[in-house]
């Protein structure tokens, strides 16, 4: 418990009404969860108004609101402070509730359309095999050191977030890794969070839906790196067109890194191929276990952030070596007779795909056909969808379009956007199944001898969400039991 002048700190008030002496059990962001003696934040969101609950989280005995907008009437009992954004009022405060666990680790975050996931995850993996006790925040789970918590979010919500960095600085973790999202910096989820260090890895067409061009969602990025402090480094990767903009308005130390140009970390491929790549980095030549050139691209960001973390660069590239990527991430697995390569990964943009399937191309050796089996997710960004479809036509020799996680939309309705997107010469390489895992099944009977099935943009997930319910479906999982029956 703490007194609310205590989490009113640095907080930008516009305004308080009634009495500020009380103290605060718990923050919420959602009414239904309010209970007596709580504070509740009302924020503007995308289909409803937190304003409109207010009353709801009055009777449910809130004791402080923290609100843009003040209601008509102000009951006597309640604290009412007036904020320009609630949002941003919900990460400082909760910041101030949680004693700014951010500042006693040190925290680096990372964002961009691709790369997050696998960026964060292979920093905290390094650290923690340094001999340090690190925390993760990521799509594929949360994890304070061995201890996994499940995620629902990317970034979680700002008080969340705060309450999981301060397990993290109770649990004794001297870092923590986190995936920042661009709907997290758009949110204010991570207000009030003192970061050591922030990553970018690109960006490319993705949540349209969301920012609604692609300027204002390059802005919000951005914004992440202009609010900074001047004791962090920005490392930015200096190949994407928009690498540099990142850093022209941050206080942080500018640090860039490049396969192709003068950069403060670079590296060079000098092999590429099913068994990992072979790097020149740091002075040294190093064999890693990820696969492709957006992983030499991951590599050299996790490589660069752990030597302006201070650490050893050969200690660095020796642990970095023997590390596997992320879970979902051209995640393989081989028949055994066939010898057919299932490939799993997460490609759900563009342009993920696009990078996804020119590496399987450099990885052919000889005549292998490329199948590809991919959808699109309901109620998020549409415009990609045709231009995955092209994307995936292009670059495979037989495509299968079937569901992703369709939401609350019909997926033949979705499938049918995918189709529209295919030039009519190449309709003949393209066969449309609703259900997954005949889609799956169909790509594997369509494959011959060390052919290559590329399922695509569920990655790590162990569901497919339809109609707002979630039922159980893993790819790889899906990939394994064809095989099985397959080799019977
Ligand atoms: C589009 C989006 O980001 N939505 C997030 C947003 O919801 P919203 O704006 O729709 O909220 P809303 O339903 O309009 O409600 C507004 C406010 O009223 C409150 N409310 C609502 C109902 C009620 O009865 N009482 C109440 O108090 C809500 O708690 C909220 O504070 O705020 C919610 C609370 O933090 C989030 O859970 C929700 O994430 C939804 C579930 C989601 O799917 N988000 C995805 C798109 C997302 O955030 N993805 C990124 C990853 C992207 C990437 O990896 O590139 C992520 O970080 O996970
Ligand atoms: N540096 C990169 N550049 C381009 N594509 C990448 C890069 N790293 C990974 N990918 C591709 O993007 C997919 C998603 O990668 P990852 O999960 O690491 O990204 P993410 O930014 O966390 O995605 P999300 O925003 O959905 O959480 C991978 O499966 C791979 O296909
Ligand atoms: N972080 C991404 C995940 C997309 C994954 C894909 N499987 C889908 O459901 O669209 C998003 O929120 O857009
Ligand atoms: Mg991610």
């Amino acid at each position: 418990m703490k007194s609310l002048q205590e989490i009113l700190y640095n907080v930008h008030i516009t305004a308080i009404h009634g009495n500020r002496e009380v103290n605060v059990h718990a923050l919420h962001i959602d009414s239904r969860q309010v209970k007596a003696g709580d504070v509740f934040f009302a924020i503007k969101g995308v289909q409803a108004d937190g304003h409109q609950y207010i009353a709801k989280a009055q009777e449910l005995g809130a004791a402080v609101i923290v609100c843009e907008v003040l209601p008509a009437t102000l009951k006597e009992d309640v604290c009412y402070v007036q904020v320009a954004s609630s949002g941003e009022a919900a990460g400082v405060m909760a910041g101030n509730y949680y004693d700014n666990p951010s500042q006693k680790l040190t925290l680096v975050g990372v964002t961009g359309t691709n790369g997050k996931t696998t960026i964060a995850t292979i920093l905290f993996r390094l650290f923690s095999k340094m001999g340090f006790h690190c925390g993760l925040l990521s799509t594929v789970q949360n994890q304070i050191g061995e201890k996994i918590i499940p995620a629902t979010h990317t970034t979680p919500d700002a008080i969340n977030l705060q309450a999981l960095l301060a397990d993290m600085v109770h649990d004794g973790c001297e870092y923590a890794f986190m995936e920042v999202s661009s709907h997290a910096i758009h949110q204010h989820r991570i207000a009030g969070l003192k970061f050591a260090g922030g990553i970018f890895s690109n960006i490319t067409h993705d949540h349209l839906d969301y920012h609604k061009t692609f300027d204002e969602y390059l802005k919000v990025k951005k914004s992440f790196f202009d609010n900074l402090p001047a004791s962090a480094f920005a490392l930015t990767n200096i190949d994407d067109r928009r690498g540099s903009v990142m850093l022209q308005n941050t206080r942080a130390n500018k640090m860039t890194y490049s396969l192709r140009s003068l950069a403060n970390f670079k590296a060079k491929i000098l092999e590429n191929n099913i068994t990992g790549l072979i790097l020149n980095i740091g002075e040294k030549e190093v064999h890693f276990r990820l696969i492709g050139e957006f992983n030499a691209y991951n590599l050299l960001a996790v490589y660069g952030a752990a030597v302006l973390l201070g650490k050893d660069k050969d200690e660095v590239l020796q642990a970095l070596s023997d590390l596997p990527g992320a879970e979902g991430r051209f995640d393989y697995i081989t028949s055994a007779t066939e010898r057919i390569i299932g490939i799993v990964d997460y490609a759900h943009t563009p342009d993920a795909l696009l990078n996804v399937l020119a590496t399987i191309k450099k990885l052919r050796q000889g005549h292998e056909q490329v199948i590809t089996v991919v959808g699109c997710g309901g109620d998020r960004d549409t415009t990609k969808r045709p231009i995955m479809a092209l994307v995936a036509v292009e670059h495979s020799d037989k495509v299968i379009f079937t569901s992703d996680n369709p939401r609350s939309e019909d997926p033949a309705q979705i499938i049918k956007e995918m189709e529209a997107g295919v030039p009519v010469h190449l309709k003949k390489k393209v066969l449309s199944i609703v259900d997954r895992r005949e889609a799956i099944k169909t790509a594997i009977s369509l494959a011959g001898r060390e052919d290559i099935v590329l399922v695509a943009g569920k990655g790590h997930e162990k569901y497919q969400e339809i109609q707002g319910v979630k039922h159980s479906f893993d790819d790889k999982q899906v990939l394994k039991e064809t095989f099985e029956i397959l080799e019977k």
